[in-house]
């Protein structure tokens, strides 16, 4: 269905010889020469090649949940479009931290509960949110299609536009209940471990929670069968079109920073729909949400960065940009040993004892 190619693994030695030959011991800029590694597999053609951000854009997927009346959030479906209003205005953290590490941010109405008017939102909904999962499919196969379809052409208007690196983040109450349902539906991972306390439910309603997510696999055990069916009985239409955002990207050639718990199960499904879709994946960071964990783990993933976030948004993912953009510059900017004149470590000189 995604015809997405495999990162270029034929540049990795002159990548890394390049790397090590920067003034600095073997290895010592750590993860950033992993995520230095990943993006010239990406990017170059050549490794003497620059690397480029280009015009980073945050892209935040908003969708309500039919769940999300069943009492698993702290909050009712209509803080979803408040929270959007919220964005549009410039004054959620998101805005804030987009502002800072001066990131572009884009909200997509993947069906709220109000629809709200603005033509600054982008309007790829069908509907007003999904059903209750426990007890229906929260969407049907059509819609997810439709949902990839959408996801598609927003990224390649992007991509048209000269951006070369997207990131994804959610609005959604309810929307913790629907990735932990599905995370448990593609990796068999029991609920429990897949569930947390989302917006700071009491140990009361995560209770609830988990048995609703129970009831919603029981519902549709015989269906659960790959990630399509799983998206459209336990998904959201927002994380569909993460999803959808992910394959796309990949197929375009660019990588995406993904954000926190949700936002991963949308990238799990990725992979699992098209495996190579996980070399163009960065993970911004490791959420307090209990499942992001185990999630990552599954995914061969170690997070950029462990702050405690339990936000969303795609804040975690605005956070670590400049991480990236370091990445970037110490590649394309820092000095070999020999352009500085140092003396190189790469092949350390063994001393003979001679004298
Ligand atoms: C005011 C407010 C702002 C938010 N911004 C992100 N979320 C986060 O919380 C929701 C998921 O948690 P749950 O599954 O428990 O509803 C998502 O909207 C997520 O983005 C928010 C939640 C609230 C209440
Ligand atoms: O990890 C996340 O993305 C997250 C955690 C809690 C609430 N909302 C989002």
């Amino acid at each position: 269905m995604y015809t997405v190619s495999p990162v270029n693994h034929t540049l990795d030695s002159e990548i890394h010889s390049r790397i090590d030959h920067k003034t600095k011991p073997l290895g010592a800029l750590g993860e950033l020469e992993t995520l230095a590694l990943q993006l010239a597999r990406i990017q170059l053609t050549k490794a003497s090649d620059k690397l480029a951000l280009n015009k980073p854009t945050m892209l935040v997927f908003a969708g309500d949940h039919g769940v999300a009346d069943y009492g698993v959030s702290i909050g009712g479906s209509e803080i979803t479009a408040q929270m959007v209003q919220n964005f549009i205005n410039g004054g959620a953290a998101i805005n804030v931290f987009c502002r800072q590490n001066n990131m572009a941010l884009e909200v997509i109405d993947c069906g709220m509960k109000t629809q709200l008017d603005d033509p600054r939102i982008i309007n790829q909904r069908l509907g007003n949110g999904t059903k209750a999962m426990h007890k229906e499919a929260a969407m049907s196969i059509n819609t997810v299609h439709q949902g990839f379809a959408f996801a598609r052409e927003l990224v390649q208007r992007h991509v048209n536009n000269g951006c070369n690196l997207l990131a994804i983040g959610e609005m959604g109450i309810g929307n913790t209940t629907a990735a932990a349902a599905v995370m448990a539906a593609l990796t068999g991972i029991p609920v429990a471990e897949c569930t947390g306390k989302g917006t700071g439910i009491d140990i009361v309603a995560l209770k609830r929670k988990r048995i609703i997510i129970e009831q919603a696999l029981l519902e549709h055990y015989s269906h659960l069968t790959n990630p399509i069916q799983i998206l459209a009985c336990l998904g959201g239409f927002e994380i569909v079109q993460m999803t959808g955002t992910i394959l796309a990207a990949a197929e375009f050639g660019v990588p995406v920073l993904v954000d926190g718990f949700i936002a991963s199960v949308a990238a799990l499904a990725a992979v699992e729909l098209a495996p190579a879709v996980r070399d163009y994946l960065i993970f911004s960071h490791e959420s307090d949400e209990n499942g992001h964990r185990r999630l990552l783990l599954r995914l061969n993933a170690r997070p950029m960065l462990r702050l405690g976030l339990r936000l969303g948004e795609g804040t975690g993912a605005a956070l670590a940009l400049p991480l990236l953009q370091a990445a970037v510059a110490f590649y394309n900017d820092m000095a070999s040993f020999a352009e500085a004149g140092v003396t190189s470590v790469v092949e350390p000189v063994v001393n003979s004892g001679a004298a």
